[in-house]
Order: structure tokens, then sequence, then C-alpha cells
């Protein structure tokens, strides 16, 4: 009998993600136990301010990741999307499991659509990213800065805070709590964020047992999808304080994958894409890289 802990956050969302991962890893695996080592991290604490001020979305990670080097924990379920581009010696991201949905979602009170919002009404988001998307396809709303667990910030759409939000649809859908979404977003009209929707499940390198354990529960066609998005990442040495997009699917040909970027006032938007054949994790980290360098010098 082996018993694993796993560290993970005390959002909703976070204990959802854990949870339903560590039933499908039992399954996959009968006789293994999971335990959880619930982790407080500084961006759950400091809910006041925009994450690229109180400097970026390592905040999610870091209290995690020291779980895992002094030993309280096996392994770190994350979402990818928070995950920064470089990870701490002794680290690795060692299994990610099939991704979820990366579209995002608008969310309004009274069902109106992007399309449909009246002109001057107020989009709540902290997400550069999404209020560039909402710059081009409606420059006419407002955007006022949002943080907060989905929870919170579903309270204040209710409330009237503001007028619509946008959530990623894989956040809603592993709450149960899809039926809210008014509108799902096309990629053309937002580019998902990179890693959106995918789960990166952490553990010290050395410790062969837990990555032998979690290796039934990889996704290698996630791996390169996700690769090839954090190849753009570093590329930009993304932090959040840059507009960043970068989404890659499998077609029929292999690797397709659109990436945008934008100046942090949404101005000086460019987009690019590449088409290769299905390539290897290392390989699609390259064609990531090189779009994200050629977006940086147009
Ligand atoms: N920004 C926070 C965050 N980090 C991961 C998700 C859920 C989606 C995912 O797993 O990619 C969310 C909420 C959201 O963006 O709506």
């Amino acid at each position: 009998m082996t018993r694993l802990t796993l560290a993970t956050r005390r959002s909703a969302l976070a204990l959802a993600q854990s949870r339903a991962f560590a039933r499908a890893l039992v399954e996959a695996s009968p006789g293994l136990e999971v335990g959880e080592l619930e982790v407080v991290t500084s961006g759950d604490k400091i809910t006041d301010r925009p994450l690229q001020e109180v400097g970026g979305k390592g905040l999610f990670v870091k209290e995690l990741e020291e779980a895992l080097l002094d030993g309280r924990a096996h392994f770190a379920v994350h979402s990818y999307k928070d995950v920064p581009a470089v990870i701490p010696d002794g680290l690795v991201i060692t299994c990610v499991p099939r991704r979820e949905d990366p579209r995002d979602v608008f969310i309004t009170r009274t069902g109106a659509t992007l399309a449909e919002l009246p002109a001057g009404a107020r989009v709540g988001t902290s997400s550069l990213r999404r209020a560039a998307a909402i710059g081009v396809a409606r420059p006419d709303l407002g955007i006022l800065p949002l943080r907060g667990n989905v929870d919170t910030r579903l309270r204040k759409l209710e409330e009237g805070q503001v007028d619509a939000i946008v959530l990623a649809l894989a956040g809603l859908k592993r709450l149960g709590l899809e039926r809210r979404a008014t509108e799902i977003l096309d990629p053309t009209v937002m580019l998902p964020a990179i890693g959106q929707g995918a789960l990166g499940i952490e553990c010290r390198e050395a410790d062969e047992e837990t990555r032998r354990a979690l290796a039934p529960l990889d996704d290698p066609e996630t791996s390169v999808r996700v690769a090839a998005e954090r190849g753009v990442m570093v590329a930009l040495g993304a932090d959040c304080r840059t507009p960043v997009a970068a989404h890659a699917v499998r077609t029929d040909e292999g690797l397709w994958i659109r990436a945008m970027i934008a100046e942090v006032d949404g101005t000086r938007l460019r987009t690019g894409e590449r088409r290769v054949a299905w390539p290897s994790a290392a390989e699609a980290t390259r064609v990531g890289l090189d779009l994200g360098q050629e977006l940086l010098r147009a």
C-alpha cells in the first residue's frame, strides 16, 4: 500500500480539481491512497490588488513548492495557467492530465452577450489579456479591475459591482457551474491564456516512486500543446505585465498554434500563428519560442 500526500490551495476550485485528480489516480492505481495537505499561498492572502502589482503568478505556486521541497507533500496539483516559466531546481512538472476546455466565457446578469451588452457597460476583469480582447471586440465597454476566486467574482457580478465578467470555462466546469456561462467566447474573439484548462502536477525530480504513480494520468497530447504555448511565454519573458495569449490545438495535419501580444494598455496588438507536423514536446517549445520572438520583432 502506497500513501501519497498532495498539496493543494484551499479555494473551492483548487480543492475540486485536486480531489478529482486524486480520485482518478486512485482509480488508475488500486491500492494507492492519497492524503491532502491544504496550503494558503500569498496569492490567496493578497486579494485587494492586481496580481501584476504584487509580483505575479508565482504567488499561487510558491508555498506549494515549498511543501514539496521540505517533504510535507509528494505532489502538487496546479492550474497550469498559474505556473511560472521557471520551475525551481529539484522540482519537475511530471504529469499533465488531459486538458479541460480552454476557452473563456462571458457572463452577464441579463443574458446579454458580448455583442449585445449596451455601450458603456462595465466588464470586471484584472486580466490584461481579457481586457485587450474586450477592447478589440467592444471598444465602447469599460473595464474595471476585479480579482478573487470564481465564487467571489460571480457574487460581485450578482451584486451589480460590474455588468459582466469573464471566466475560464474549465474552472466553471470543475465547480459544476458551467450553466452560469452566458456565452462561450470563440478563440478568434478571445484567445485563451497559456495553459488555460490544463493542470500541471509537480513533484520532486528525484522522487521516482511518485513519478511512477502519477504516470498513468499523463496525457502526451496536452503536454505538447501546453509546451508550445509556454514556449511563447519564454520568448516574451512574460510575467503578468504583458497581455499575452497562446492557444495550441491538434489538427489533422499536426499542431496549430496562435498567439497574441499587446502593450499593457491593449494597443499595438500583434497576432501570429504556426502550423507544423505533430512535434515532440521539446520541438513544440521551440515552435512557440519562435512564434513569440516573431511577435516581439513585429
Ligand atoms: N486566474 C485564476 C485561475 N487560474 C485557473 C483558473 C481556472 C481555469 C484553468 O484551470 O485554466 C482560474 C480562474 C479563471 O481564470 O477563470
